[in-house]
């Protein structure tokens, strides 16, 4: 091949972003699932760029009909979905070798009548999206759960004190503050789980664990926040190799009173939206293998 001849490098494509709802209604108490749903093949598709041979291209339309189909043996947890998925594709297609499958769940909650929770009425709440990420490369397959847009909030048991000072540093020191971020979560599988409850399960312990370390950890640090919420996760689940967190530090700032002759004491606060300090961490396990090639495709994760 001459030098500067133009090739094809890595490439995936398929259906974005499909939304999914699936009623379980075999009883009275109906149950809502509701997803979206993205399905990307990679493999030999070569011929497609370069001549629109489409004689391999498994349509996207073919591959969102896929999951409508599936979906009508019943969902389970979003990272089973995306598994048949991957297995569909995989094993389905010679030159199919693997693909990108992700997943977000939208939570519903039941509407409550009479302090009673219906039967078949929902009310979105403004709890966090669950996520799952599946990626396959032949036989090799990682799996990432995960959540986002967790918003928590400490109205003190938070402090922010012994940081170097230059003459660009206007920022008092502290001993107590809010603390308060957006939780962006992931955690990589070695072991998929295979007790009670499966992924469901270990999501919800995992979601319990991380509120959990945020409101009982002393933070001196968001850092020192989240490094003990992934900590937690990992010594609770041997099957779990790592944790990344990514965390806005949603500033407070305590509002001047005195112009008002008035004081305050940490009682009123401008609740600012941006700038906000971004605080990422991967936790893991000394020694472990990283697998690099889980997490390629996650945005705004190092
Ligand atoms: O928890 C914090 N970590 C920082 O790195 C930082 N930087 C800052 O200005 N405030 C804070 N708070």
């Amino acid at each position: 091949m001459a030098a500067g001849d133009v090739v094809l490098g890595e490439n995936q494509y398929g259906k974005a972003e499909c939304r999914l709802v699936r009623i379980d209604r075999e009883v009275a108490r109906h149950r809502i699932t509701d997803l979206t749903v993205t399905s990307q093949l990679r493999g030999d598709f070569e011929a497609c760029h370069t001549d629109g041979d489409n004689s391999q291209v498994v349509a996207t339309d073919t591959q969102k009909n896929t999951l409508y189909a599936f979906a009508r043996d019943g969902v389970g947890a979003p990272e089973e979905l995306l598994l048949r998925l991957a297995e569909h594709f995989t094993t389905g297609f010679p030159w199919v070798v693997g693909g990108r499958w992700e997943a977000q769940q939208h939570s519903w909650d039941r509407v409550e009548v009479d302090g009673a929770p219906h039967d078949h009425s929902f009310v979105r709440t403004g709890r966090e999206t669950r996520t799952a990420l599946v990626q396959r490369d032949g036989d090799e397959v990682f799996v990432l759960a995960g959540l986002r847009d967790l918003t928590v909030l400490k109205s003190t048991g938070s402090e922010f004190h012994g940081f170097p000072r230059d003459r660009y540093t206007t920022l008092p020191e502290t001993d107590d503050r809010i603390l308060a971020t957006d939780v962006t979560a992931w955690w990589r599988y070695a072991e998929l789980p295979d007790g009670p409850g499966g992924f469901d399960a270990t999501y919800a312990a995992v979601r319990d664990l991380l509120l959990a370390t945020f409101a009982e950890v002393h933070s001196l640090a968001l850092q020192q926040t989240i490094f003990a919420m992934g900590k937690a996760v990992l010594d609770a689940f041997p099957g779990i190799a790592e944790v990344r967190l990514s965390c806005p530090n949603n500033h407070h700032f305590l509002v001047d009173l005195e112009p008002f002759g008035l004081d305050n004491p940490g009682e009123v606060f401008f609740a600012a939206d941006r700038p906000y300090g971004l605080i990422q961490a991967t936790v893991q396990r000394e020694g472990e293998a990283r697998k690099p090639r889980a997490w390629a495709t996650v945005a705004g994760f190092a």
